[in-house]
């Protein structure tokens, strides 16, 4: 019963799952990975090239055997169960991959029949699949002479003909220009809101990451580094680096607001930036230093602190790891 509560809520599971490469095993691509994506949620996967994002991917589709560790998909093992696993799950392909003198509903319509889906059910599910991806207009149209946005697109189609619980987005909105990759966005959303559908991502663009995931586990080297949703990678950020405050005293010069604020509990360095003050602190210092100001007879005008981007703490984290 315990074993079934865990697969309902980790659709995806992997235990030390490692990948080798070369000829005596000596290039260490993925490395005793431990992760745990829930049911329904978007996981991005972030790292820098080279990380092992790819080949974590394909070892969870069952395309790349692990060398070690285990890992589990929908409830299937990624060695013993892979055809299980391609049924439960989507992959969005390279664009290279289509039969470009078909239309796009030959095209899925090929791919649905190795799936064995009916017909009926077969020719209504691929209108309604393009029109979800933005393609109804192009549903005849060769997909040869389809853009790279419209194909990065009809791969989403084409990767949920088997209406699959799982997808596996290995970089979507890369090469496509801003309106294509915000639809695209757009769409991995309401796949997972309206669906329920769980979608494990790979990107380069943390702004991206940001906007659509739940969590985020960033990878260098093969080595999971941090897993969380970005307040919590944040925090991880902050404990380590301290957390930066603009400060702002009224009534009170800002070197007397300085000098005040110089030996206060968790203060790491203070300084004058354009007119008011610029604190480095320990991630609990706040109550302390608004009392210190108080006790010197200032009035807090402003007090903020400046929020790490997902940029600047990916680069944190991979700076500490180096
Ligand atoms: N088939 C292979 N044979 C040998 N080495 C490989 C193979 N596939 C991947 N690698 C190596 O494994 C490591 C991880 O590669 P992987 O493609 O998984 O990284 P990635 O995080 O997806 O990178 P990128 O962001 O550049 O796509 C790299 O050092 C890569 O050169």
């Amino acid at each position: 019963m315990d074993k079934e509560i865990n697969q309902n809520e980790n659709i995806i599971e992997t235990i030390n799952l490692t990948k080798r490469f070369g000829k005596k095993n000596e290039l260490v691509a993925v490395d005793s990975l431990n992760l745990r994506v829930k049911k329904g949620e978007v996981f991005g996967f972030v790292g820098p090239n080279g990380a092992g994002k790819t080949t974590t991917m394909k070892m969870l589709i069952g395309l790349l055997e692990p060398t070690g560790g285990s890992g589990r998909v929908a409830g299937f093992d990624i060695v013993r169960e892979v055809i299980k696993i391609r049924e439960a799950t989507g992959v969005l392909p390279e664009p290279a991959g289509y039969y470009d003198n078909l239309t796009a509903r030959q095209n899925l319509r090929f791919y649905a029949k190795l799936y064995d889906i009916d017909e009926k059910t077969r020719e209504k599910r691929i209108v309604d699949l393009l029109e979800l991806v933005g393609l109804n207009r192009a549903i005849d149209q060769r997909t040869g002479g389809f853009s790279t946005g419209m194909r990065k697109r009809f791969g989403l189609a084409q990767a949920l003909i088997n209406e699959p619980g799982v997808l596996f987005l290995d970089e979507p909105t890369s090469g496509i220009d801003p309106l294509g990759a915000q639809m695209m966005r757009d769409l991995i959303r309401k796949l997972s809101k309206e669906k329920g559908v769980t979608v494990f991502l790979s990107s380069h663009s943390m702004a991206e990451v940001e906007e659509i995931c739940d969590r985020i586990g960033v990878i260098a080297r093969g080595k999971l580094l941090a897993v969380g949703t970005v307040e919590e990678l944040r925090n991880k950020v902050r404990e380590k680096e301290g957390a930066r405050y603009v400060l702002e005293v009224q009534d009170l010069p800002v070197q007397r607001v300085i000098e005040g604020l110089k030996g206060v509990k968790g203060v790491r360095s203070v300084e004058p930036v354009n007119g008011h003050i610029s604190l480095l602190t320990d991630p609990d210092a706040r109550l302390g230093i608004a009392a210190a100001v108080k006790s010197i007879g200032g009035t807090i005008s402003m007090f903020e602190e400046e929020r790490m981007d997902l940029q600047r703490v990916f680069l944190k984290l991979i700076e500490a790891s180096a």
